[in-house]
């Protein structure tokens, strides 16, 4: 029987990707970074797609992996932090695996993200505002597809990842 995957979504800076990686190795799932998806895929990073493609040229292809990835089974995917504004998107996730919600505070995210260039979004003289701003928009989202939600602000990547698995083990998810 396949395993059921499992799909990480959240803020930018929640560690979608760094517990990702570690939860999947864990589990002994594979691990898919939608954004590593899209970057194998261009041959060009993130930031440059946002330049020539725009934002919108980004969702287009970032809604092609996450259709693809989503229909495989035995995986940890980490998704990009928007990836729930798009409602077939949303609708991908909840229906082929199970959701878990890497939530936190706004503080939390801005230090974890500062200094990072590769976030577009976040390249700004006021990324608190941004990151405010987006997670009042996406907040709902996030938690409509969440089967779990995890808060991450006062947690270590490993207490997160630990946490995640006992529940994954409760809810009969994993072995
Ligand atoms: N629970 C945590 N506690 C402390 N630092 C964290 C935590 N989760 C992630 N980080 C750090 O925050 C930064 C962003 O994490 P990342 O996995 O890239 O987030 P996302 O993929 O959700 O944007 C990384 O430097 C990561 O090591
Ligand atoms: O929140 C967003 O809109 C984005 C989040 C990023 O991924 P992370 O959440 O892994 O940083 C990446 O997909 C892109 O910069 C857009
Ligand atoms: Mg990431």
């Amino acid at each position: 029987m396949n395993k059921q995957s499992i799909f990480l979504v959240g803020p930018m800076g929640a560690g979608k990707s760094t517990v990702g990686r570690i939860l999947a190795e864990k589990l002994g799932y594979e691990f898919i970074d939608s954004d590593h998806e899209i970057e194998a895929r261009t041959g060009v990073t993130i930031p440059v797609i946002f330049d020539i493609e725009g934002e919108g040229g980004f969702r287009a292809r970032e809604s092609a992996v996450i259709d693809d990835i989503t229909q495989l089974p035995g995986l940890v995917l980490a998704t990009g932090g928007g990836a729930v504004l798009s409602a077939d998107n949303r609708r991908h996730l909840a229906a082929r695996g199970f959701v878990v919600y890497l939530r936190s505070t706004v503080p939390a995210l801005v230090q974890r993200t500062k200094n990072d260039r590769n976030r577009p979004l976040l390249q700004t003289d006021n990324p608190e505002a941004v990151i405010a701003h987006l997670l009042t928009e996406r907040g709902p989202l996030y938690e409509e597809v969440a089967d779990l939600i995890v808060d991450t602000q006062q947690a270590s990547v490993f207490r997160v990842v630990r946490h995640i698995q006992d529940q994954l083990v409760r809810e009969g998810v994993v072995a």
